[in-house]
């Protein structure tokens, strides 16, 4: 046999490649930075939040939420924890200026929260969107306008000095107009986002960063918002480091400054590159439940809460039941959470594989042992679970999806779906012998098999005579009682078996060295000839009346094979496993 090194059949994709550039050849946005030190940083703490899940993520809906809509999701912000929330464009429709109005005026928004409004940077708008926070405790006018070269040219037919004098002009008007209109009783603050940042020469954007603040003078009890948005994801996350990395050291009054991201997902890297500019020098990432925004989305506070979390770091923000707000975001935007999205998809902590299924159960295991010795102090024990990144159970998920069976599983998924929703444990070549049965049905009908299937094949494999699933009962024999008197000769157990042979009732009577021995004796009166190989009982509940599971593998006529038998009493238990066993190698 010859090994193969190298695949070799890869060929030009004959694609129009000779349209694009490389976006870190351009030295305007590329600081090339060879001393950067975000490389050696780590998070440890969470960022101050923004959502701006009813404003970028509304702008993105086909059908923009409603007033109704949007105070639920508002409702849901405050409640996971956010205290910084971008509630809309009042300027945009009446829709948003009413929803801000509505705020105001019933005094929705809980003190420790700050709301934020977005506005261009034009006259009218900017009025508008001031008249709109009224009577507001705290709330931030956030202004933007486009500082890239396309934009300038294209869009504004602007050069540098009037798209900057836009920027300055249109802070004076915010602050001018603010002083104006707002009264004592709203806290007011201020951002400014250098629109399309990423594509900004970094000389620039620092510039206009730096004339904006001349207006807004930040000082002691005075912050400015400057947002550096990746408005459009251009690059590898690294160089959006190396540009947060370059303004945070450039900037003046930095002090004053709350540093803040605002990545779209347009590469599929937007979580990294929040993760890189947080490390970087960021204060304050902005972003959307599940990502939820323009084109391939803002980056998703979801997933950023839940990477710190399971760091040991604490988001800030209550994930506890990851479902209700899936539900919920999927109510108001209308718009289906993927079920591989991490943290929150539908299938993201399941394993369908099944050497993931042996492993997980295995984990499962082992971290109740050590649980155990730990004194049952669940929170003692660092999680280290195979395939699973978190506790599913940390975000409301329960175990019972964890493991899930089809033509993929093996034996540790089926007896961990068994144990899970049945509470049987079954012995190991018990697990081998039964996947196989599953996999003949997979096999044939393919799908999944749910934990109701999987009962149902079960039952109807090992337990026939238990009324389970409306299923026919089957089998040769059929136990229907028994006596057991000790004190034969020698200690020996005598023991009167009922069974139904066929449809024949028979009375056995035997003697065996324990019940289990006399019992095997009793059905060799039947020409059946049987060996016990292995033995392994469990209980199945607590209390008086607790059920007991036995598992059994026989030798029936040479056939080597298990049997199952549920009772509450133990010793009817392992009879009916024999039953079990004999009557599957005569089936
Ligand atoms: C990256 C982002 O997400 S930025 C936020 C984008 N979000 C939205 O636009 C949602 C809400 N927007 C709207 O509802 C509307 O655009 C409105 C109500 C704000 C304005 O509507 P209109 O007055 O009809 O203008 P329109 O949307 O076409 O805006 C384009 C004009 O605004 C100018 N403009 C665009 N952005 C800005 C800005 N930040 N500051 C000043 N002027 C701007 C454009 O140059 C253009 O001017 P022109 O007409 O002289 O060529
Ligand atoms: C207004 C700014 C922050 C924006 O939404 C963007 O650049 O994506």
């Amino acid at each position: 046999m010859k090994t193969q090194h190298h695949i070799t059949s890869q060929r030009p994709s004959g694609m129009p490649i000779g349209k694009y550039r490389a976006f870190a050849d351009n030295p305007a946005v590329n600081p090339g930075l060879s001393d950067r030190t975000w490389p050696d940083r780590r998070i440890t703490r969470a960022p101050r939040w923004l959502s701006t899940d009813l404003r970028d993520g509304n702008q993105a809906l086909v059908e923009p939420m409603n007033a109704e809509r949007k105070r639920r999701m508002f409702d849901l912000l405050v409640r996971m924890g956010y205290k910084e929330i971008e509630i809309g464009f009042p300027a945009a429709s009446q829709t948003d200026f009413d929803f801000v109005r509505s705020l105001a005026e019933e005094g929705a928004v809980p003190d420790d929260v700050t709301v934020s409004v977005l506005t261009q940077a034009r006259p009218e708008l900017i009025h508008r969107t001031i008249d709109s926070l009224v009577g507001m405790r705290q709330a931030n006018v956030h202004l933007y306008n486009a500082t890239a070269p396309v934009f300038r040219d294209v869009v504004f037919h602007n050069d540098r000095e009037a798209t900057q004098e836009l920027a300055v002009a249109g802070t004076r008007e915010v602050v001018a107009y603010a002083e104006k209109v707002l009264g004592e009783d709203t806290v007011f603050g201020y951002q400014y986002s250098p629109e399309i940042f990423v594509d900004t020469e970094l000389e620039y954007a620092l510039q206009v960063c730096e004339a904006v603040m001349d207006v807004w003078q930040p000082e002691d009890g005075r912050e400015i918002i400057l947002n550096l948005p990746a408005t459009v994801e251009r690059a590898t996350p690294n160089l959006y480091a190396d540009q947060i990395e370059w303004m945070s050291r450039n900037l003046s009054r930095r002090e004053h400054v709350a540093l803040s991201l605002h990545p779209h997902n347009d590469r599929g890297s937007g979580v990294a590159a929040a993760e890189l500019g947080l490390l970087a020098g960021a204060d304050r990432i902005e972003g959307c439940l599940f990502g939820q925004g323009e084109r391939t989305g803002n980056v998703d506070l979801v997933t950023l809460g839940l990477n710190l979390f399971s760091q040991g770091i604490d988001p800030m923000i209550d994930f506890s039941d990851i479902d209700e707000v899936r539900r919920t975001v999927e109510q108001c935007t209308q718009m289906d959470v993927h079920p591989r999205h991490p943290y929150g998809g539908d299938l993201v902590y399941t394993s369908f594989s099944g050497s993931h299924q042996d492993a997980i159960k295995k984990g499962f295991t082992a971290r109740a042992e050590r649980v155990a010795a730990a004194g049952g102090e669940e929170s003692a024990v660092v999680w280290d679970l195979p395939y699973l990144p978190i506790d599913p159970k940390d975000v409301g998920r329960t175990y019972e999806a964890v493991v899930r069976v089809n033509s993929q599983s093996g034996k540790g998924g089926v007896a961990y779906l068994l144990s899970s929703t049945r509470h049987l444990d079954l012995p190991r070549r018990l697990q081998i012998e039964l996947s196989g049965i599953v996999q003949k049905h997979t096999d044939a009908y393919g799908g999944e098999i749910d934990a109701e299937k999987l009962w149902s094949i079960f039952a109807d494999e090992y337990l026939p005579h238990t009324a389970a699933m409306g299923l026919e009962p089957w089998g040769r024999f059929a136990l229907e009682g028994t006596t057991l008197t000790s004190g034969g000769e020698g200690g020996e157990a005598v023991l009167t078996v009922t069974v139904v042979d066929d449809g024949e009732r028979k009375v056995l009577a035997s003697t065996g060295n324990g019940p289990i021995d006399a019992f095997v004796s009793a059905l060799q009166e039947t020409g059946v000839e049987v060996a016990v190989l292995d033995y392994a009982e469990h209980a199945l509940s607590g209390g008086e009346d607790a059920t007991a599971a036995s598992y059994v593998e026989c030798a029936v006529d040479g056939q080597v094979l298990w049997g199952v038998g549920i009772d509450p009493s133990t010793m009817t238990a392992s009879f009916k496993a024999i039953v079990s066993a004999v009557n599957r190698a005569v089936r």
